[in-house]
């Protein structure tokens, strides 16, 4: 394959190397990929081929940053990082987590497990690819301004899109660094009153919060026209901080492989070789796709189990083969509610009590679909570079038709089916979540989130199907504290339940004394592209 491809002499390790699912690159490098964060056709990038984990059996128990370790070399050549200087950024990734375990694994009851993603930095799962990516960027960075001065050194702007948790995670990762510029953008009046405060009272020079009049949607469309628009690329260099970047997911994929292998340790009947199920609370479909790579890579995982809230698009798809922005209507729709009376936004977004997953388009289904896509394709039996061309033919419709038509599907039958031998799906509404919120701290004195809730409740709906033998591990994707309200509204009538006792850790209460800084923008890419020039250059001339 020629296009874009940067590498001459013999051809590397196919997991080194990066296509953009749209077919617009082959073989670009992992430092290209992680600074560029979106391909310039508007594709994702993927590694060429997944690496097989043939010796995961003997990570067992390797500490969380070995294990990274051992993961992350299968998809970065040490002629771009160096064995040493990786293991050094992941060492001071990890350093920054108040577990020891980094992310512990938790028995819920019975064969149900949690997995605790929210010991990092700012009490979310992003922290756990969050300040992998921020320590990632200054290492590149640092390495290419070597001996450089003034506008001669790669200022890398980073503009992301944010519902609550990437945005904190990401400014957390960022904060101080030099070179990089941070704008965080999300939907105002859309986040809860701790995550606003988590990012703007961050008052760091390199930092900048935007609220934009809109949802985290429109957020997202926004950051990638940026991305879209060669004249930003040019005078802003961008980098991407959401799971739109390969980093985010391949960071993720390393907790699949330490809760197994916790797992194991926690539990007689459970051995090393055996299947389990992974349940994800999911929004962008970055989290879940890192499983999908654990999978793929030979962890003994039998399904993977989407859990989506009520903006169901995945749901949807999985149920019908159809991939579609708005749901039927129904008769509370010309109301401003939508089918079973929730609030609706006029986009057709509805609010709900697990907001970060307030998200109908995922941007990571366009990776899934390029994988689903391929191995339709392969069925012909043509050679690998043609296959790889047509599942890029096959994204590009689909997502034309989403963008110009607002859906696509039904996918044929055999794409359908492949997904359905991976995945399942459920949509888990708010009145649902608040029961299990309220069923676990009555069942097992434990405060689940409203996000982690949602997953729960899918959790026992697949163990339901499965029956008890099948052990499951359902992802925990934030602290409850982040979610007052709902955690609150769900556990007003306990009587021994005191949010500031029992969940608020003291560094929220600090929080809500400091200062804030944030800005106000309608929702218009161009008003936030002409914001952007404006801070970098103030920033380039402190
Ligand atoms: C708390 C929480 N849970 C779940 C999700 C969904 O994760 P993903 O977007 O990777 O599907 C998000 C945000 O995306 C989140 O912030
Ligand atoms: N829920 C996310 C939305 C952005 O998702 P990302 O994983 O693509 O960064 C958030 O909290 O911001």
């Amino acid at each position: 394959m020629s296009n874009g491809t940067e590498s001459e002499g013999p051809r590397p390790n196919p997991s080194h190397i990066y296509l953009s699912t749209r077919g617009g690159d082959y073989g670009l490098s992992f430092e290209t990929v992680v600074l560029k964060g979106l391909a310039q056709d508007g594709g994702l990038f993927l590694p060429e081929e997944i690496p097989a984990a043939v010796d995961w059996q003997s990570w067992k128990d390797l500490s969380y940053a070995e294990l990274a370790f051992k993961i992350l070399s299968l998809y970065i050549s040490t002629d771009e990082i160096p064995a040493d200087d990786l293991k050094a950024i992941i060492d001071r990734s990890y350093s920054t987590f108040r577990a020891e375990q980094v992310t512990p694994l938790v028995h819920l009851k019975d064969n149900l497990y949690l997995l605790e993603l929210f010991h990092g930095p700012s009490y979310s799962f992003k922290d756990c690819a969050l300040q992998f990516l921020g320590n990632l960027f200054e290492y590149f960075l640092v390495r290419r301004n070597q001996g450089k001065e003034g506008r001669d050194r790669h200022h890398l702007t980073v503009v992301g899109a944010t519902s609550g948790d990437t945005g904190s995670a990401a400014i957390y990762g960022l904060r101080g660094k030099k070179d990089v510029s941070v704008f965080i953008l999300h939907p105002k009046d859309r986040i809860s009153p701790i995550q606003e405060k988590q990012m703007t009272t961050v008052l760091d020079g390199n930092v900048h919060n935007i609220a934009v009049t809109g949802t985290f949607d429109d957020c997202q469309d926004i950051v990638k026209a940026m991305f879209a628009d060669p004249d930003s690329n040019r005078a802003l260099k961008l980098g991407a901080v959401n799971s739109i970047n390969f980093a985010r997911i391949l960071a993720q994929i390393v907790y699949y492989f330490h809760s197994y292998f916790a797992l194991a340790k926690a539990s007689s009947s459970f051995k090393v070789g055996e299947k389990l199920r992974a349940v994800v609370p999911t929004g962008n479909f970055g989290d879940v796709l890192a499983g999908y790579f654990a999978k793929r890579m030979g962890l003994p995982m039998e399904k993977l189990v989407i859990a989506t809230n009520e903006n169901d698009i995945l749901d949807r798809f999985w149920k019908s083969g159809k991939y579609e922005k708005k749901a039927a209507k129904g008769p509370g729709a010309e109301n401003g509610l939508d089918v079973d009376g929730a609030k609706a936004h006029e986009s057709g977004v509805r609010e709900t009590l697990s907001p970060a997953m307030d998200i109908l388009v995922s941007s990571n289904f366009e990776r899934l679909l390029w994988y689903l896509a391929y191995e339709f394709a392969s069925s012909t039996g043509m050679d690998d570079e043609w296959t790889k061309k047509q599942a890029a033919q096959e994204v590009a419709v689909w997502l034309n038709d989403l963008k110009k038509k607002g859906g696509f599907g039904p996918v044929y039958q055999d794409v359908l089916e492949s997904a359905r031998r991976t995945f399942e799906s459920e949509r888990v509404t708010d009145e649902q979540t608040l029961q299990t919120v309220k069923k676990y701290y009555n069942e097992v004195g434990y405060v689940l989130d409203p996000h982690t809730a949602v997953g729960v409740t899918a959790a026992e709906r697949s163990i339901s199907r499965t029956g008890k033998e099948m052990p499951h591990i359902s992802l925990s994707t934030a602290h409850p504290a982040k979610f007052a309200g709902a955690v609150t509204t769900a556990l007003k009538d306990e009587k021994d339940f005191s949010f500031e006792e029992k969940v608020l850790p003291d560094e929220f209460v600090e929080l809500a004394k400091k200062e804030s800084r944030l800005s106000e923008v309608e929702n218009s890419w161009e008003k936030v592209r002409e914001m952007v020039k404006q801070q970098v250059e103030q920033d380039l001339g402190r």
